[in-house]
């Protein structure tokens, strides 16, 4: 596979209607903006064809077993071959044709409109005592969890993929850098006050732990619905954590350069890599002492 490691990412920070329909016809309108521009990766957010709302999961999930059975995973297959892009799929309800079970799931599609990965997420947002002014929020209500990590080998190199609150788990993170991801996307729809104070702290933790680029994409903010939205999708470089680009909580397309040699820049000053010390810290039981 040709990798191609300086490129344009498009982020696309959708309004997301009660109307499944419209959200699919404004979800391409923006991926053609974003290829517009120049975008050869297109990110779209968590839960794009669907309100975040839990009594509108289980009415707006599609089988993704099988994608012509989706509306929404059509026009995704359809449009990265017709632009030739590759779509990091947000997610969307998925309803698993065998067990009945409802999971909040990603795909990914390369150019040539191949169904490349799934990701169920896998840590679900279960919140228990909300912080002053959170909606409460349990996901796992409705949803069951992913079990496995999803890293995918594209054309733009190797991609991990997390579902918002799979953000805030470090584990996961180091799981991709350890099996070679370059970047990690993580659709995702925080809250008002989860994403003020944690949004970009997290992600920028991510990247400069990892030494990898981190990017984000959220719906965008809606003062009619219920779950009132963050928005401010981001790109994060690997060197500082830097903001390579964000945005606002507007419906807007976020187009960022990512380099990949900057990466091997940060690894060359900084090896974390090869001064890791897995002897002191791998494989411990932590509710155990030391010896
Ligand atoms: N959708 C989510 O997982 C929301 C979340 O993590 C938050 O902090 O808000």
């Amino acid at each position: 596979m040709t990798k191609i490691t300086k490129f344009k990412i498009g982020i696309c920070q959708l309004k997301v209607t009660i109307e499944k329909n419209a959200n699919i016809s404004q979800a391409r309108n923006l991926i053609h903006a974003a290829a517009e521009q120049g975008a050869n990766l297109i990110l779209l957010p968590e839960m794009w064809n669907c309100p975040y709302s839990a009594d509108l999961f289980a009415e707006f999930a599609e089988n993704l077993n099988d994608i012509n059975s989706s509306p929404s995973s059509l026009m995704l297959s359809e449009v990265a071959y017709s632009l030739g892009v590759t779509i990091i799929g947000g997610s969307i309800p998925e309803r698993d044709a065998s067990s009945g079970r409802l999971y909040n799931t990603c795909c990914v599609f390369g150019s040539n409109g191949e169904l490349k990965a799934k990701h169920r997420k896998i840590h679900l947002f279960d919140m228990g005592k909300p912080l002053p002014g959170d909606v409460h929020f349990k996901e796992s209500d409705t949803f069951s969890a992913g079990e496995k990590p999803t890293v995918v080998e594209t054309d733009f190199g190797c991609i991990g993929i997390g579902i918002c609150h799979d953000l805030r788990f470090p584990e996961l993170a180091i799981l991709y850098r350890a099996r070679g991801a370059h970047l990690i996307c993580y659709p995702g729809a925080f809250n008002m006050s989860t994403g003020e104070a944690l949004w970009e702290l997290e992600q920028r933790t991510r990247a400069v732990d990892n030494q990898l680029y981190a990017a984000t994409c959220s719906p965008c903010r809606d003062s009619a619905g219920s779950y009132m939205i963050w928005g401010h999708s981001t790109v994060v470089g690997p060197q500082m954590g830097e903001i390579i680009g964000t945005t606002g909580h507007e419906e807007t397309v976020l187009i960022a350069e990512i380099d990949y040699a900057k990466i091997q820049l940060t690894r060359d000053s900084f090896s974390l890599e090869n001064q890791r010390r897995d002897n002191v810290y791998r494989f411990i039981d932590l509710h155990q002492e030391s010896p």
